[in-house]
């Protein structure tokens, strides 16, 4: 909790303004920031001084190992949080690969479960790794990478945490996650626990012990109309100590997350927190 903390504090005393076309909104921006989380200890990286909404964390990243493209599906497994991009961003609503309501195109888990290659093979980044792991084998290659420039056309927003490497040392999974862009008072919340958790998840269905995940950041900003709530509220505050993070044991396999999981199967222990507060967000 500290190093978020930390972190926004840096942004405020050392940030610069950065007008930001996309979004129309000027963001203050510091460029790197290094996060890293103790998941052997499960010290889970739930924010404390608001209320943070963890399942809906998890369940987008649960969409993503899915393969999603559609923010029903995201709803249905517990979040909204890509209904705005969706379908409300004007740029992917006059894109002509956008198919219909909700749709997102090929964005993050596409990519990961179903990258296209150039002579037609369909790669999935995901099974593949696990697969790996699961048989004790680290190529220095274990890459889970949503980041496809030349389909950046076909979806509704370029994937922001795009590449996750897994490592093995003897029994001991590590993670290692790049983020390009972080909406740090909405999407760091969000991002924290799901550097996480993917680890623990790994780690479990490859019946590997998890250690360290390390979490690098390059463009860490905080919007205009999020500053004051994030400067003179949420930073007044004193964090309390981190929650456990409890993972269903019966998630044995891949397979096991691509069918049955859901957000009953995660539970969280001792979290205590702050009141909550409402970030604008920007689509
Ligand atoms: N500007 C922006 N920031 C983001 O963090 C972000 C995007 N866009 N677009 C894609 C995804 C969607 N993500 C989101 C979207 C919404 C929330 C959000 O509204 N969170 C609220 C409550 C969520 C809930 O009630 O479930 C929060 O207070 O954390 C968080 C992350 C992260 N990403
Ligand atoms: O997992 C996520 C997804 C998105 N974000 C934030 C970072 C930016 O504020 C926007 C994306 O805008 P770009 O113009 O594509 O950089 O969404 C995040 O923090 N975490």
């Amino acid at each position: 909790m500290k190093q978020y903390l930390d972190l926004c504090q840096r942004i405020i005393d050392e940030g610069q303004w950065v007008e930001n076309k996309r979004t129309g909104k000027s963001c203050l921006t510091l460029i790197n920031a290094d996060l890293e989380y103790d998941v052997a200890a499960n010290q889970f990286p739930l924010i404390t001084t608001r209320k943070s909404f963890y399942k809906a964390a998890i369940a987008e990243l649960l969409g993503y190992i899915r393969g999603y493209d559609n923010a029903a599906d995201f709803r249905a497994l517990g979040t909204k949080t890509w209904d705005a991009n969706a379908n409300l961003n004007q740029a992917w609503l006059e894109n002509p690969a956008r198919q219909g309501e909700d749709h997102m195109g090929r964005v993050y888990g596409v990519q990961g479960r179903a990258w296209q290659g150039s002579d037609g093979t369909v790669v999935d980044q995901l099974a593949k790794l696990v697969n790996n792991l699961k048989n004790g084998i680290d190529d220095r290659g274990e890459i889970l990478s949503f980041y496809n420039p030349g389909e950046f056309h076909l979806g509704c927003l370029r994937p922001c945490m795009h590449t996750h490497t897994f490592s093995l040392l003897g029994d001991t999974l590590y993670l290692t996650s790049y983020q390009r862009s972080c909406d740090v008072p909405l999407g760091l919340n969000f991002n924290q626990i799901q550097v996480f958790t993917l680890l623990a998840l790994v780690a479990q269905i490859c019946g590997l012990k998890p250690g360290k995940a390390y979490h690098k950041i390059v463009n860490a900003h905080i919007y205009e109309d999020q500053l004051q709530l994030m400067r003179d509220v949420q930073l007044k505050r004193d964090p309390f100590p981190s929650p456990k993070l409890h993972i269903n044991p019966e998630i044995k396999s891949l397979q096991d997350l691509e069918t049955w999981v859901t957000m009953d199967d995660f539970s969280v222990e001792g979290y205590q927190h702050h009141d909550p507060i409402q970030y604008p967000f920007s689509v």
